[in-house]
């Protein structure tokens, strides 16, 4: 395995609650890895803490990434019906920026080939705050596909989405996982995502932590 998170003997606790005890577990690149657990047992807490590696590196934890390369979405933000930025604007206020004020033709370049991939492209010049939750989850999405990330963490993404657009917006993470070279973490609670879209399923409970590799038919093993 070829792992881009490699976390080792972890010991993690929130205001003297112990959430995990010596975790151990490698995360395999260029895979989509579910994270599972009941409500409460850390699935947050600990993406917080490996995010958190960046500023305050751990002995216990080793990232292949650096932070400029890992994006984090978490769950369906409220955005205001008055928000004033449209679609397009909002999504590329996740380009790297250059030192220009404006984007450059290969900042455009790029935001209109992410418009694209994520379905944005015809509604681009819609209010955010007017799109439906499905369509604003795609812009969060796109937004931070902009910075073009190796490690993509979802939180719950899909939790507030009907079934179409829960499908729409994995299906669309699947692509961009045979299309480029990013690993996706996504937590998640729902038993058929993991069951369709899984290549690994990382499940959490009583402080520790399982790998299991999801059979799943169109990825080839490692
Ligand atoms: N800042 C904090 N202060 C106090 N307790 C906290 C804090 N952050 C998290 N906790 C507690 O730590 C535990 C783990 O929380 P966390 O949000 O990581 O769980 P989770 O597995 O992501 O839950 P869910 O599936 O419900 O989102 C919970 O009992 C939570 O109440």
């Amino acid at each position: 395995m070829n792992p881009i998170i490699d976390v080792h003997g972890l010991n993690l606790s929130v205001q003297g609650k112990q959430l995990f005890k010596d975790l151990t577990f490698q995360i395999p690149a260029n895979k989509l890895t579910c994270i599972t657990g009941e409500n409460g047992v850390g699935k947050t807490t600990l993406v917080k803490y490996l995010l958190n590696t960046f500023k305050h590196p751990s002995q216990n934890v080793n990232l292949s990434v650096t932070s400029k390369e890992t994006q984090y979405v978490p769950q369906l933000r409220n955005i205001d019906d008055e928000f004033p930025l449209n679609i397009r604007d909002f999504v590329g206020l996740g380009l790297k920026k250059a030192v220009l004020p404006w984007h450059t033709a290969k900042e455009r370049l790029l935001l209109r080939r992410i418009l694209d991939e994520t379905s944005l492209s015809a509604i681009q010049n819609r209010p955010l705050g007017a799109a439906s939750g499905g369509e604003k989850q795609r812009a969060f999405l796109a937004q931070a596909l902009c910075a073009e990330p190796k490690l993509l963490i979802l939180d719950e993404s899909t939790a507030s989405l009907d079934k179409d657009s829960k499908y729409n917006l994995m299906d669309l993470i699947e692509k961009l996982l045979q299309t480029r070279e990013i690993t996706v973490l996504f937590i998640t609670h729902d038993p058929e995502l993991i069951a369709r879209y899984a290549d690994y399923d990382l499940i959490l409970a009583n402080q520790k932590g399982q790998l299991l590799r999801k059979d799943r038919f169109s990825h080839a093993t490692i």
